[in-house]
């Protein structure tokens, strides 16, 4: 197996992936790398949770920072060609910007003297240079009376500072701000006072001092702002201040391993002249457009790329999310500001592209993640529409590059888009038509209401999805209805059982529609005792509850599902419920269990869903509770109808008699599941352990089990094998030294190759 070195990634992005604990590339990564840095369109497939987002996410940051690295030699030097005289002046002085603050704002000459002497309006003011590098320090101190804000801005905030995700401020009042959100901080400060901003570009975070006692951390910096230059920010109400950044002694000295912001090196800062003024970027128009078919997916995406780049410098590589039903200002304005990668999703981002905002002229990769996915959304004549914006002329690093990933090459839709926009690209299929990672087990749990009668149990209460509220249902009646209503009770009941059984701390549960998203939601919140208990999570209480929940479904706001699938994340509760669409490509590292309450009605969604688990060579073991008996259950085909919130006779009706219910089948649904599977599902046994098959497999994968309940279930969420070898560790630190003199060597000929054609495009 080739190490990152030899796929030809650069130091800076090896030493980022190596951080995030990736020792090796994974096949697709070691095939796609390089040839994506070898500037050719790629059409890839491989098997999910293999490590795609790499594949293409770091060959296109090393070719996007290579070419503003390009762009920013050639400025320098025909700057110093031309003798300019703001370069001899050296660095930009360090003060608060006359041209950068609002109209209510006053500067001193000096630009050190700042005040605002409105009492309705606070006024604003950034500095001319900021730091993304190292650990540095400004000092404000209160001149008079009124209302102060201090801190630290990226160029794309507004000058209120702290109301946005771009700026985080400290106020007189004891609060700290960042998007709005005004929490109770060190203490409150006033005239005379002194403050101290600290900004450790290190360890990404924001700290303050009053009169040179540290107040402690204020903020940690969110993974979309690192590698940002973040400039002083001071924002005031009838009020003056005095800033220092270090150009005479500091009334209180900083902390060890910080200095004056006006002493940081140039490596570590960037002067706002730099960032090109408003218009549609300026000379920072995008150089990448990666479409992802869902929001939570190019937040994901978006999430990697702010993590892979951090070490890329000089300049630093600006991405930006552009999703609907977030606000659309602060992504205007970064545009505005310049962004270099925009991820996002394609109703947005064409949004963006048709009213002028977001320049297409520039664009040199094009990127369609999750392609089948994108075309199964419906996204195909906005695709295009987006692919005939962009330039293709030109020939080698110029080129347009299409990169298309996706879960199957084998859809005629796929071939046909590739056939329109690829130009013979390379393929790469390392999935061929139905494999499923070797790292996931699949066992079933037949639910039969007419032999297990707890579906009748009535306390903790379960919730169905009333599409028999109109039927006679109870525990004498033999019909079709009356049994499909007690499959979904019962299924409720063994849930429980199972999660008891298998003991388990994390796990994805898949619903059919977002309504029975709810209503287990309802059914775990009582059992873990009582509605609103879901979102109490264990570290945040200190209280343990055992069923602890969230809801990651469509129908939530995009602020809830980001919270609910951090909540999950961070370990603040135990299980995300979520439907396919919600979920479809969701990294959740080291997630040991799915659960299937339905199973889903394309079989190719099953091995989606299995997905989220076995992840990056960890074991997994997908769970299907499976119905002995027909079910019915809502079938929508007009998007955002309910009918469930008001069942009449009419709608429960299945769809050929002209209501909105199907049967479904689950037994026909499982044999297709498992003729793509290339094998039968066992089943748990009786008191729910893992069949002995299971067992020895586990068993065999190296690390032996022995959990209780499930038997070997502890070794889910764990490396198979217990992670990469000592012989594997041993082969990547013999080459390294090699492949990273190679690696010098082949960015030193490169470069000068580069020099001479410039040279050589300024003699003709
Ligand atoms: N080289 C690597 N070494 C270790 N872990 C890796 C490596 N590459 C990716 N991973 C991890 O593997 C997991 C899956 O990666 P990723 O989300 O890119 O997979 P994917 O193929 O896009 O999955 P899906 O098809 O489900 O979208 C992530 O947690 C990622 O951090």
């Amino acid at each position: 197996m080739a190490a990152f070195e030899e796929t030809g990634v650069a130091p800076e992005l090896i030493r980022a992936v190596e951080e995030l604990g990736w020792t090796l590339p994974t096949p697709i990564q070691a095939e796609a790398v390089p040839l994506i840095l070898g500037g050719g369109d790629v059409m890839a497939a491989a098997e999910t949770g293999s490590g795609k987002t790499g594949a293409f996410a770091l060959p296109v940051l090393q070719i996007v920072h290579e070419a503003l690295r390009t762009r920013q030699a050639a400025r320098r030097s025909s700057s110093d060609a031309a003798g300019d005289a703001a370069a001899a002046a050296g660095p930009a002085a360090c003060v608060l910007n006359a041209e950068d603050r609002d109209p209510v704002f006053a500067l001193s000459p000096d630009g050190l003297r700042c005040q605002a002497r409105s009492e309705q309006a606070w006024g604003g003011c950034r500095g001319t240079v900021g730091a993304f590098g190292g650990r540095v320090y400004y000092e404000a101190t209160v001149a008079d009376e009124g209302l102060c804000r201090v801190g630290w801005s990226t160029q794309a905030a507004s000058l209120d500072l702290g109301t946005d995700k771009h700026s985080f401020g400290f106020g007189g009042t004891g609060k700290k701000s960042h998007n709005r959100s005004f929490d109770s901080y060190g203490e409150a400060y006033g005239l005379h006072d002194t403050i101290g901003c600290l900004l450790d570009c290190e360890g990404g975070t924001i700290a303050f001092t009053k009169n040179g006692k540290p107040l402690g951390p204020a903020f940690q910096l969110p993974q979309y702002l690192q590698g940002q230059a973040l400039y002083p920010a001071i924002c005031l109400k009838n009020a003056e201040l005095v800033v220092n950044f270090g150009s005479t002694p500091f009334q209180h000295q900083p902390p060890p391993g910080f200095v004056g912001l006006a002493a940081a090196p140039r490596a570590h800062t960037a002067s706002w002249q730099d960032a090109p003024a408003g218009g549609a970027g300026g000379d920072r128009k995008p150089l990448a457009i990666i479409l992802e078919p869902a929001r939570d997916l190019a937040e994901q995406t978006h999430n990697n790329i702010s993590l892979f780049r951090k070490h890329l410098r000089d300049p630093a590589v600006r991405n930006e999310l552009l999703v609907g039903g977030t606000n659309p200002a602060a992504q205007l304005r970064a545009l505005q500001e310049g962004v270099d990668i925009v991820v996002g999703t394609p109703g947005r981002v064409m949004d963006f592209i048709e009213t002028g905002k977001l320049a297409t002229d520039q664009v040199k990769f094009f990127v369609l993640d999750e392609a089948d996915r994108l075309l199964d959304t419906g996204n195909q004549e906005v695709i295009m529409k987006m692919f005939r914006r962009f330039p293709k002329a030109g020939a080698g690093v110029a080129r347009l590059q299409v990169l298309l990933f996706s879960a199957t090459l084998h859809s005629p839709e796929v071939r046909a888009l590739a056939d329109k926009i690829c130009q013979n690209p390379i393929i790469i299929d390392l999935k061929g038509k139905d494999a499923v990672p070797e790292t996931v087990d699949h066992v079933l749990v037949p639910c039969d209401p007419r032999e297990d009668r707890s579906w009748l149990q009535s306390n903790p209460p379960v919730f169905t999805d009333n599409c028999h509220a109109l039927d006679q249902t109870g525990p004498n009646i033999d019909s079709p209805e009356n049994w499909s209503e007690a499959v979904k009770r019962l299924k409720q009941r063994y849930l429980q059982r199972v999660l008891d059984a298998l003991q388990m701390e994390q796990c994805l549960i898949f619903c059919r529609t977002n309504f029975d998203c709810d209503n287990l939601e309802r059914f775990l919140n009582s059992l873990g005792g009582g509605s609103g208990a879901g979102f109490r999570g264990k570290r945040e209480s200190g209280v343990e509850n055992p069923y602890s929940c969230v809801v990651l479904g469509g129908a939530r706001s995009m602020d809830e599902r980001r919270a609910a699938l951090q909540a999950f994340k961070d370990g603040d509760v135990r299980f995300l419920i979520c439907t396919d669409v919600a979920a479809r490509g969701i990294d959740i590292q080291g997630l040991p269990y799915v659960i299937n309450m339905t199973l889903p009605d394309r079989s190719e969604d099953y091995i989606h869903r299995v997905g989220r688990v076995g992840r990056a060579d960890t074991m997994g073991l997908a769970i299907s509770l499976v119905s002995s008996v027909p079910e019915k259950v809502w079938y929508c085909s007009i998007k955002g109808n309910k009918p469930w919130l008001q069942p009449d006779s009419n709608n429960t009706k299945t769809i050929d008699q002209g209501g909105q219910t199907i049967w479904y089948d689950e037994a026909q649904l499982l044999q297709d599941i498992e003729k793509r599977l290339s094998r039968p599902i066992p089943a748990l046994a009786p008191d729910l352990s893992l069949p002995p098959e299971i067992m020895a497999r586990v068993a065999g994968s190296g690390g032996g089990g022995g959990g209780t309940g499930g038997g070997g279930a502890t070794q889910y969420g764990q490396q198979r094998g217990g992670g990469v070898s000592q012989e594997v560790m041993e082969r990547v630190q013999a080459v390294r030294p090699a492949v990273q003199e190679l690696a010098r060597l082949e960015f030193e000929a490169q470069s000068s190759f580069f020099m001479l054609k410039r040279k050589w495009a300024a003699v003709v």
